[in-house]
């Protein structure tokens, strides 16, 4: 009903912030849009489902997301797959994987600090309500 459109409507106010707090963030700019298939053309044969900032902006103006886990279950893969397609022990590699954690610890931060644990229950009953 009308109330439960405007619970997701403010969910989807607070990721975008969160995300565009993060695409701000100069550490996080490989993480910002899809990794060019060009420059690197096997990356989709090693990472099954790629995942980057802008996607996550797309998704949540398409209500993909109707709580934090299911968008959290999408922002993971960014860490993850940094992590599976530069496992080298080169400095280049180290660099984009100690990004790839600072961005997983920096939204798992602003998360725990400014979403309400009731908010993010209400949110959960609607998902399990549909
Ligand atoms: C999320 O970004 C990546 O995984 C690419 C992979 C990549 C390898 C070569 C070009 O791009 C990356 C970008 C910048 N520095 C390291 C790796």
């Amino acid at each position: 009903e009308e109330q439960e459109e405007d619970v997701l409507r403010e969910l989807r106010l607070f990721l975008r912030n969160l995300t565009e707090r993060l695409m701000l963030d100069r550490r996080f700019k490989a993480f910002t849009k899809p990794v060019d298939i060009e420059e690197v053309p096997d990356y989709l044969i090693v990472i099954q489902k790629p995942m980057d900032l802008s996607t996550l902006l797309s998704n949540i103006d398409e209500h993909k997301y109707v709580t934090v886990n299911e968008f959290m279950s999408d922002a993971y893969l960014i860490w993850q797959n940094a992590l599976e397609y530069n496992p080298d022990r080169d400095p280049e590699d180290r660099h984009i994987r100690h990004r790839a954690c600072a961005l997983k610890d920096t939204m798992r931060t602003i998360i725990r600090h400014e979403l309400d644990k009731d908010f993010q229950r209400v949110c959960e009953e609607i998902r399990e309500s549909r």
